[in-house]
């Protein structure tokens, strides 16, 4: 393709200017080419790795068609997280900030009557969960989302996940308010493509519509995770998987790296976050059981780098875009591999350098020989921790931070805590989102 600047790819001169500010001038593959068709005005179903500018991709074509006729609720993204939308918000707002954006951010465990007093003010866009967009849909007037009749662009970003049941319902409850499909695009993007999302490139064409475009970025050696990615594994005996842990992110290679350390349970994650504050690390954690304030002050330590090492479950394993990290480690290994792509894109994004460390149990053999078939690549042992006389040593004070840490969770309730969220989240399906 021989268009090789956001100019020649159709986007408003401000649109570039702003891009431009970002230092962002020479668009990726994706957005060479579906930035085009989306202001063609078709749908778009696009594939690409991660960390390789989906956003923009589809937020240049819908911020260049909306400076033409600037009119209120205009688009509507989607995205499975609080923490996805409220970043991809910020992203609309920094790059609209010239042109007067209003974007209303729409989420779970944020004030509902402020956000309903956004929606009728009719912002620009909409960044919302699906949960609480629905339950605004259904609890509110005409004149708070009458106006979502008009939306003329419709995202659903980590559509392979936005289009399972998990969400089957809520994104019925807002589809239902837009436009039909004839008079609006629809946008799908993701890392990891699924047949639910490739089926939707052969639904059949509507007339008067220009048909799908669907694209997705193919390496010549097919591998599903971007080239500046290394991929490590640590073969670790399961009682000792802290002391690992501790040891890694202060070896020599990791002492001052900015870290992201995925587990699958919260349990597993506040344990971890106690256990490695006790051993002098400055660490955050981020799980489903924080209070919202708290998720958005974790995330924004870590960003800002006053907290070095985030513990976290999958909450933040979507669309996060946070530069500085260097380091993702799967201390427990997820059961879908699609989960590892997305976890281990938290790192190696926009051309830069990153690794993902898997902690590797006796019982995880089978999980990472499905990851290694899904990315196509073999993962190189990790020599950054081997020597058993110096983990022995760590195991000490280790074992000790961890018996406090318990301890602490013990007095605060924490499984207590947990088990009470779960029954409110029963009562009310709409704290989910
Ligand atoms: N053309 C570009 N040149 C340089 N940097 C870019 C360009 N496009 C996007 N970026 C930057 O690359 C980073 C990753 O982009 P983005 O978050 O859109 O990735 P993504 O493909 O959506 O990833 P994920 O699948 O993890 O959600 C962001 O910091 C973004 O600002």
């Amino acid at each position: 393709m021989s268009s090789s600047n956001f100019k020649s790819l159709g986007l408003s001169k401000w649109l570039v200017e702003s891009l431009s500010a970002m230092k962002i001038t020479q668009p990726t593959e994706i957005q060479k080419h579906c930035i085009p068709e989306i202001l063609k005005g078709r749908d778009c179903i696009g594939g690409a790795k991660t960390g390789s500018g989906k956003t923009i991709a589809f937020a240049g074509p819908m911020l260049t068609r909306w400076s033409e006729d600037p009119c209120g609720m205009f688009g509507i993204v989607l995205t499975p997280t609080r923490e996805l939308a409220m970043q991809i918000a910020e992203q609309f707002t920094a790059l609209g900030a010239s042109m007067n954006i209003r974007v209303a951010l729409v989420v779970g465990g944020e004030s509902i009557v402020k956000q309903a007093l956004e929606l009728q003010n009719k912002p620009h866009f909409i960044i919302a969960t699906p949960g609480r967009l629905a339950h605004h849909i259904m609890s509110s007037g005409d004149d708070t989302v009458g106006g979502l009749k008009r939306v003329k662009y419709l995202v659903l970003d980590e559509a392979d996940f936005m289009l399972t049941d998990t969400f089957a319902s809520d994104l019925a409850t807002c589809i239902g308010a837009l436009p039909p499909k004839t008079k609006r695009q629809t946008l799908l993007f993701t890392a990891t493509m699924t047949d639910q999302v490739k089926a939707l490139q052969n639904a059949p064409s509507i007339e008067g519509r220009p048909p799908v475009y669907s694209y997705q970025v193919e390496s010549t050696d097919k591998v599903a995770i971007p080239a500046t990615l290394g991929t490590e594994y640590i073969l670790v005996p399961e009682h000792v998987k802290e002391a690992y842990l501790y040891q890694l992110l202060t070896c020599e290679e990791y002492a001052e790296a900015s870290a992201i350390i995925f587990v699958n349970r919260t349990t597993a994650a506040e344990v971890l976050r106690r256990t490695l504050f006790h051993l002098g690390v400055r660490v955050a954690s981020l799980h489903s059981q924080m209070p919202q304030q708290e998720r958005t002050n974790a995330l924004q330590r870590f960003r800002a780098n006053a907290a070095r090492v985030l513990i976290a479950t999958d909450v933040a394993s979507r669309g996060l875009d946070i530069p500085i990290v260097e380091l993702v480690v799967n201390y427990d290994i997820p059961s879908d591999p699609d989960t590892y792509i997305h976890r281990s894109g938290r790192t190696a994004r926009a051309g830069r350098h990153g690794d993902a460390i898997s902690f590797v149990t006796e019982r995880d053999i089978s999980r990472i020989e499905a990851i290694e078939e899904r990315i196509n690549k073999k993962m190189t042992e990790c020599d950054k921790v081997h020597d058993t006389a110096v983990i022995r040593k760590a195991l000490t004070k280790v074992t000790k931070a961890k018996r406090e840490s318990l301890m602490e969770m013990e007095k605060a309730n924490f499984g207590e805590r947990k088990k009470l969220k779960k029954d409110r989240n029963m009562n009310s399906k709409t704290s989910r989102a």
